[in-house]
């Protein structure tokens, strides 16, 4: 929504993502990722000049709408509403492939998990996914106006080309892409060949950048969780001049109970036998989506083609959760010590005041968490030296900000999707939150007890 306040001299178009400033309070707005414009309003700034290193310097004003301005605002909520809708067909249809996939991962063998160079997982749904959603957004929308950047490559598909999984993936491909009117979309007349499978990953060549418009896939977000029949989720961005504009998260092991997504509380129960380990037990599933500047996040319940569910699926909003008492608040991290420091962020749930356990869940599922109000943080600090990738970040980000939340480095700043395929010049972690109070207070936390970590 367009805003405008004389009295401080403050215009700012928050669809537009820009924020003016003709006073002297221009470094501090300019500065931090989310202002607080009065008690109960926050705005995002996406594009800050530099960083402030406290967000406890946020300041209050009162704000009005300027109605003159409303046009543009609901001209830009119109924009993208083919792309959306496409892309979220595309991830419901990924959602499909990936079940089936995990489920015949867990009753047989594990011999379809491939090992990357970096010694990270890879199966055929990963590639699969990158294929079929490829295949999608360019018979959609024409090959020469979409460009992708994704996760997979063929290199490891060609090397893994012995133990059958390349005839695997084409196989899984065709399945899904047969069901495609039951998501409202169409597939190929014929069967896809080996060669136009190999030719849709690869497509997804792009490096990102600055301008233009690329859609960001992470084809399998948290394949440890998935093959480990835990969670994972399918995530699909577009971004347009560096702003993400909209984004997709199938999460397809989404539970019906927020504590279900707890991998330890789910491994206690499989262990102790309290519920079988199987899929079902979740019950389970969804897709979440939004769009930039709407201010809204929406949800949908899982298709399940062979229950004959046809197209259109029910949505309901989502927004994240109002509690912003520490002592109340849960935060989620990965599961993996390895991707984010497990005992800096103890550290910092101590000096906050977070008193209950953390959830750590595979993949996106966490910014997924945040959205629905399931969790009020989300914290990943990595090890120095490592390069947060964008597509694990993208869909996540522009659905936790319309649902209300507020993303930002350790440092304050909006991440930045503008420079390739890295999120360069990320200032230590990412940490996502339901409300700007509880985001102040980590912020804060992180800059008093940084110089003392070994990060
Ligand atoms: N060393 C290191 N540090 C930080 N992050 C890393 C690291 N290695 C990989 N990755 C990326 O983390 C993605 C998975 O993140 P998660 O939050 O799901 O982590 S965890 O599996 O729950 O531990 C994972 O995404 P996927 O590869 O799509 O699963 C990786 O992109
Ligand atoms: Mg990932
Ligand atoms: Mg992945
Ligand atoms: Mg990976």
């Amino acid at each position: 929504m367009p805003l405008h306040c004389s009295s401080m001299a403050i215009k700012a178009s928050h669809n537009l993502g820009l924020v003016k400033l003709n006073d002297k309070r221009k470094s501090i707005i300019n500065h931090v990722g989310t202002v607080s414009f009065s008690k109960t309003h926050h705005h995002r700034i996406s594009k800050p000049i530099g960083c402030l290193s406290k967000l406890s310097q946020t300041q209050s004003f009162t704000v009005m709408e300027d109605p003159k301005r409303l046009s543009l605002s609901s001209l830009q909520s119109m924009k993208h509403t083919q792309e959306l809708e496409t892309a979220v067909r595309a991830v419901q249809m990924a959602c499909s492939l990936c079940q089936k996939v995990q489920e015949s991962l867990i009753s047989k063998s594990s011999a379809v998990v491939q090992s990357k160079g970096d010694n990270s997982p890879v199966t055929v749904a990963d590639w699969s996914v990158q294929a079929t959603v490829s295949w999608i957004l360019s018979e959609s929308f024409g090959s020469s106006n979409v460009s992708i950047v994704a996760e997979e490559d063929i290199q490891n598909l060609s090397k893994a080309k012995a133990g059958g999984v390349l005839e695997a993936v084409v196989k899984t491909v065709n399945d899904c892409l047969a069901e495609a009117a039951r998501f409202g979309l169409q597939g190929p007349k014929k069967a896809l060949g080996t060669t136009e499978v190999l030719e849709a990953i690869s497509r997804c060549n792009s490096r990102g950048g600055p301008t233009g418009r690329f859609w960001a896939l992470d084809p399998v977000d948290g394949t440890l969780g998935f093959v480990r029949g835990d969670q994972y989720a399918i995530a699909l961005a577009l971004i347009e001049d560096g702003e993400v504009v909209l984004g997709v998260l199938g999460c397809p092991n989404y539970p019906m109970r927020k504590e279900w997504l707890n991998y330890h509380h789910r491994y206690h129960r499989i262990i102790s036998k309290l519920t079988p380990p199987t899929s079902e037990s979740w019950d389970k599933g969804c897709v979440i989506y939004a769009r930039r500047g709407s201010g809204e996040a929406w949800m949908q319940p899982l298709l399940h083609v062979n229950k004959n569910f046809l197209w259109p699926n029910s949505a309901k909003p989502v927004r994240v959760s109002s509690i912003d008492n520490p002592s109340l608040a849960t935060f989620c991290e990965p599961v993996e010590k390895a991707n984010s420091s497990h005992s800096f962020t103890a550290g910092l749930a101590h000096s906050v005041g977070l008193r209950k356990q953390p959830l750590r869940v595979y993949s996106m599922v966490k910014y997924a968490a945040i959205a629905r109000g399931d969790a009020e943080i989300f914290m990943k600090f990595a090890r120095a030296g490592y390069k947060e990738k964008i597509w694990d970040h993208a869909a996540g980000v522009v659905i936790i900000q319309e649902a209300g939340g507020v993303v930002s480095d350790a440092g304050g700043c909006p991440l930045d999707f503008s420079k390739g395929i890295y999120l360069e010049g990320l200032d230590r972690g990412v940490i996502a939150s339901a409300g700007a109070n509880l985001h102040d207070k980590i912020i804060r936390a992180v800059d008093a007890s940084w110089d003392s970590s070994s990060l």
